[in-house]
């Protein structure tokens, strides 16, 4: 019996295929199990309206297909409910499918809706909005805002590259404050990364050994380089030990694990939340713990809760004398 109730929302002009015939194969994979009420995003209506529009009418799991930002926006209207969603990525970059260890190829991820496996992750929200992979400040916001339509049509994921080389030239300090729930940490910083999930290629979220998404806690990565050459090598080695899947153990990169965290910078610092310029800080940022379901090919496992801090330019840390947050 073929499955129903599944929204496929398709980005029409997502990445840089044929997206008629990027529809054609999706089609062709699933329609024989499963009908889909197939419904197209547009330059003013986005995948979040559509998935919660298609929720509402019933839609029992939802499929989003398009570049890093449908896909976002599709999981962030899921957060909280047990709608599993699959993922077809179709983008530049494909960090979303890179994060959550999905395949990023078509027919593979068809392969792995069609397998109907699914696994509860977390999610989280960044001052109110839904969170899945991560929220930037300094490098990685400036990163992105720089990394253009235009350019990315030409360039691809070397947009991304260029973006954030030219971002080095200019690498700039701020003083950040990390309040956790039990403790207040205070350092220079050029880049302060919050993950729930991020791909290797994210290398500014790579502190601790492996970003975990379903250990209920978020990663906090802070790479404070003191000059250029510092943070092109405090780089370099954050992608080797994503590759590696080993620690950091650079003095000028830290990293803890909270389930809440709320930063605050001095002068206020640009914020990217998945892939998207939201404003400037202060964040705060609170994990879903098991928020979000999505079909996988396979079980992924989990590793230890670590932090090192150690090493950071004018650090103070400050233990709380009661847990929690004022509010
Ligand atoms: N039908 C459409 N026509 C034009 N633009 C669209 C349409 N549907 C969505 N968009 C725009 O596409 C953007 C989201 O693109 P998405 O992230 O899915 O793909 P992408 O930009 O190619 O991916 P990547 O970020 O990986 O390069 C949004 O800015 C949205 O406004």
């Amino acid at each position: 019996m073929k499955r129903t109730g599944t929204c496929l929302i398709f980005n029409p002009s997502a990445g840089q295929s044929d997206p008629k015939q990027d529809l054609a194969t999706i089609r062709a994979l699933l329609e024989p199990s499963m009908d889909l009420d197939i419904r197209f995003t547009t330059e003013e209506l986005d995948a979040d309206v559509i998935a919660k529009e298609a929720i509402a009418q019933g839609a029992t799991s939802i499929i989003a297909s398009g570049g890093d930002g449908t896909l976002s926006a599709a999981a962030g209207a899921l957060v909280g409910t047990d709608i599993p969603l699959g993922i077809i990525s179709r983008g530049t970059a494909n960090a979303f499918a890179a994060a959550l260890e999905l395949p990023d190829t078509i027919e593979a991820a068809c392969e792995t809706i069609l397998g109907g496996v699914t696994r509860v992750v977390d999610a989280a929200r960044c001052n109110d909005r839904p969170m899945v992979l991560l929220a930037g400040i300094g490098f990685e916001a400036e990163t992105v805002d720089r990394a253009d339509r235009r350019a990315k049509n030409r360039f691809g994921v070397l947009a991304y590259v260029m973006a954030g080389i030219q971002q080095l030239r200019e690498l700039e300090s701020f003083e950040a404050e990390i309040e956790t729930e039990d403790k207040v940490i205070k350092t220079t910083a050029a880049a302060v990364t919050v993950a729930n999930a991020a791909p290797p290629t994210s290398v500014l979220a790579q502190g601790p050994a492996g970003v975990v998404f379903d250990d209920g806690l978020l990663d906090v990565t802070v790479v404070a380089p003191s000059t250029r050459a510092g943070a092109i090598a405090a780089s370099y080695h954050l992608l080797q030990t994503a590759l590696n899947e080993s620690a950091t153990e650079r003095e000028d990169v830290g990293y803890l694990r909270a389930k809440r965290v709320i930063i605050r910078t001095d002068p206020p610092q640009k914020v990217v939340l998945d892939g998207e310029i939201i404003g400037f800080t202060p964040i705060d940022v609170e994990c879903v713990p098991r928020g979000l379901t999505i079909f996988v090919p396979k079980e992924v496992a989990s590793s230890d809760v670590v932090e090192k801090l150690e090493g950071l330019p004018d650090l103070t840390i400050e233990s709380k004398p009661v847990n929690g947050f004022d509010e």
